[in-house]
């Protein structure tokens, strides 16, 4: 391998921002180079600057406790020193849109774990087992940025992430209607009980904007391209679902409902969950799990405890699949929220972009 592609991480003293930096340790392609936050934390260390709000399992690596964080507004002097960047800042809406942009401007790439460009319709929102093709709109959001080498690509949410690959592995039996709940981790918030006490022994029935999420972001990712945009999946696949916080640290839990046009059987179900496999398997990716979603076939499974860390957490455990009295079938999924479904999936999908030749040296 020749010389690792610098990275940024912007946004890098929140919680996903701290997975990121614990993710580019020792990373086999890419240097952490810069880190980047609000002007309350520029000038001082990395380590000064998360203070005690370091949210990791692990603790603080080393090789980033001198790093002096800069201001994420001054985009020039932050991006100057990096081949691309990966974002989690936190502003607004309407300021992650145009900060991102303006990065991508500067001929650097955005992977962002942000929503903001989700929906932007030249910006691939991708899970790369199921929809890197998407990743060819990037050439006509060139053309409307003005670039030949930034741009910004999107990972979906956390919450789509338990049940997304299954209907992604079962589309050719026609999934039509879904019904899912979700049980959200509050690590998703970007909170420990620490600093939600609340949530101990507490379920909150209402997560903003996060039904719609789940409900429309899985359509966009099984969408195909048309004039230089995505356009999502309209095929009759309809989605509806209910998003509850509950007292669990990392690991989004969904129990999903679902119809057939083509009715399979349960070995059929298995047999394609288990055998799905992508272009990050196919190319070897650093993070790419090597078998991409479990099936368990105890009843008492999955469990946070036991499984939230499948595959270094970029795994999908699935079971407890059986026939329904009113939809054809229903399961029970779940993925690590922090890990595949933010920081690593990001991760993930700039590992494909450097293998496909999108992320290169500047
Ligand atoms: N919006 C999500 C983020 C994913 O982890 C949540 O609140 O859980």
């Amino acid at each position: 391998m020749s010389e690792k592609l610098k990275v940024g991480v912007l946004g890098a003293t929140g919680m996903v921002g701290q997975r990121f930096v614990t993710l580019l340790e020792n990373h086999p392609w890419f240097e952490l180079v810069t880190v980047a936050a609000s002007a309350h934390s520029a000038g001082k260390t990395y380590e000064e600057a998360v203070g005690d709000r370091w949210k990791m399992e692990t603790p603080m690596p080393e090789f980033v406790k001198n790093m002096v964080v800069k201001d994420v507004s001054d985009v020039e002097n932050v991006a100057k020193d990096v081949d691309f960047v990966f974002s989690a800042v936190n502003m607004s809406k309407d300021e992650i849109r145009a900060i991102e942009e303006e990065y991508a401007k500067t001929e650097t790439p955005v992977v962002s774990n942000n929503s903001a460009h989700r929906w932007t319709p030249d910006v691939p929102m991708v899970i790369p087992e199921i929809n890197p093709q998407h990743y060819e709109v990037i050439k006509d959001q060139r053309k409307r940025l003005g670039t030949t080498r930034g741009f910004i690509a999107v990972k979906p949410n956390c919450s789509i992430q338990a049940y997304t690959p299954c209907l992604a592995a079962w589309m050719e039996f026609e999934p039509r209607e879904v019904v899912v709940s979700t049980y959200q981790a509050i690590s998703g918030a970007g909170k420990t009980f620490k600093d939600w006490p609340e949530m101990i022994g507490n379920i909150i029935p209402f997560i903003s904007g996060e039904e719609e999420k789940s409900e429309q972001e899985p359509l966009k990712v099984f969408g195909h391209i048309e004039d230089g945009k995505i356009v999502k999946l309209d095929n009759g696949l309809r989605i509806t679902s209910q998003c509850i916080r509950v007292p669990v640290l990392n690991g989004h839990t969904a129990t999903v409902f679902v119809n057939f046009a083509k009715k399979p059987t349960k070995e059929q179900l298995i047999e394609k969950l288990v055998n799905f496999s992508g272009e990050p398997q196919r190319l070897g990716l650093p993070h790419a799990p090597k078998q991409f979603i479990q099936y368990r076939t105890e009843p008492d499974r999955p469990q946070v405890k036991l499984d939230v860390d499948y595959e270094g957490g970029m795994g999908i455990t699935i079971g407890r699949l059986r026939e329904d009295s009113i939809f054809d079938w229903k399961f029970v999924g779940l993925a690590h929220n922090t890990l595949r479904g933010a920081a690593g999936g990001a991760l993930e999908s700039a590992e494909m972009l450097k293998a496909i030749g999108y992320i290169t040296k500047k």
